[in-house]
């Protein structure tokens, strides 16, 4: 489906950064995969494996990957950030130094799904804060319901690009879709990435409904409601309602709140078996965004004064040690309300 070589480069060498690479790769676009673990790094060059993210999967086997920032940038047409939320203002404020080695015409966008604690901002606030001549509108994000442990298996897979820059997004789009990966584009930039965030706290309660052997009623309830309030917050911050109902919404919250690929829904599982959060992120080895996400949403639903009673049930488990029986009795017993 590409219908010319594009040469990207994907910054951060983890599960997602890793498979988007190498989906990229395989579409036959010339991609440069850095990451800062020169063992990571040596591995995907020398085997095309990357044995500590995507344990026993191959990797196209054109994908090139460096530590050299530098090099990563090199002519670059398209940059995509994928580290975790905590790394990427250093990583774009890098990134940012660089930027002459880059295409004249390049642009960039991310696949990152979390807030910042305390300044509650977006991923691509982040970006541009860090990388001053670049517009949020030039921005993309991909999302949607997308395990890596499945993308690098060829599992058909259907995410979103969202950006205000329809050219931009069909560009990635172009890239990236083939036969098994399929890409739609969408226009609502601010919106996806709340609903990519917000969608992992919401794990976090599926997978410690899971853990305590609830019923499927429960895992459908949590969805629903919980989907209610990812909408309330996102369109109160400007997102729009039919992004919520898609791919980086539903889509989304469905398979991360279900499925045991997921970190957060393991998480969840791991707190309902009485494991502290700590020990749980330690034990993951990869990034829970769920965890430092629902501090944002907390304080987010608190200044914007929106009900987002299962988020915040969430918060007070992971960070003021309420036990999890008395938070579902407490869910339970909330006054009798309308649906809408
Ligand atoms: N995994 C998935 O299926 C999906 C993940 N995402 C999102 O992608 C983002 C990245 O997650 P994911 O790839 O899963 O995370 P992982 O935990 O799998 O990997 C994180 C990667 O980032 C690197 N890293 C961490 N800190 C820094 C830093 N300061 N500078 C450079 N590199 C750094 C890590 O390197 P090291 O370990 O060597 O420090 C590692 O290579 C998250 O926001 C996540 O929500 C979105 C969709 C699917
Ligand atoms: O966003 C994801 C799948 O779409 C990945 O979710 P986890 O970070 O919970 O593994």
């Amino acid at each position: 489906m590409t219908s010319k070589t594009t040469k990207i480069a994907v910054i951060g060498a983890g599960s997602w950064g890793t498979a988007l690479a190498s989906t990229f790769s395989g579409n036959g676009n010339q991609v440069m995969l850095w990451g800062h673990n020169a063992n990571d790094v040596d591995e995907i060059n020398r085997s095309h494996h990357n044995s500590r993210y995507l344990k026993d999967a191959l990797l196209d086997d054109k994908l090139q990957a460096s530590t050299d920032l530098a090099a990563a940038l090199n002519g670059a047409e398209i940059v995509l950030f994928v580290v975790p939320t905590v790394a990427i203002r250093e990583v774009a404020r890098e990134v940012g130094k660089l930027l002459s080695l880059t295409a004249p015409d390049a642009f960039f966008g991310h696949a990152i799904k979390g807030i910042e604690v305390d300044s509650n901002k977006r991923i691509s606030q982040m970006i541009c804060e860090e990388m001053p001549l670049l517009n949020e509108s030039d921005l993309f994000f991909i999302s949607g319901p997308s395990h890596a442990e499945s993308v690098i298996r060829h599992a058909i897979t259907l995410v979103a690009v969202a950006s205000a820059n329809k050219g931009n997004a069909q560009k990635v789009q172009q890239a990236l879709s083939n036969s098994f990966f399929r890409v739609y584009t969408n226009s609502d930039l601010p919106g996806s990435e709340y609903a990519a965030a917000l969608k992992n706290v919401l794990a976090i309660a599926g997978g410690i409904l899971q853990g305590l052997g609830m019923a499927d009623n429960t895992q459908a309830a949590l969805i629903t409601r919980g989907l209610a309030e990812m909408r309330r917050l996102g369109i109160a911050l400007g997102g729009q309602p039919a992004t919520f109902d898609g791919l980086a919404g539903l889509g989304d919250l469905i398979v991360t709140a279900t499925s045991a690929n997921s970190r957060n829904f393991r998480a969840g599982v791991a707190l309902a078996g009485n494991k502290n959060i700590e020990q749980v992120q330690k034990e993951m080895g990869m990034v829970i965004e769920g965890v430092r996400t629902a501090k944002a949403v907390d304080q987010l639903s608190k200044n914007n004064k929106i009900s987002m009673p299962i988020s915040q049930s969430v918060y007070k488990i992971l960070y003021e040690n309420a036990k999890i029986e008395d938070v579902v009795a407490d869910l339970m017993n909330r006054p009798l309300i309308s649906e809408e």
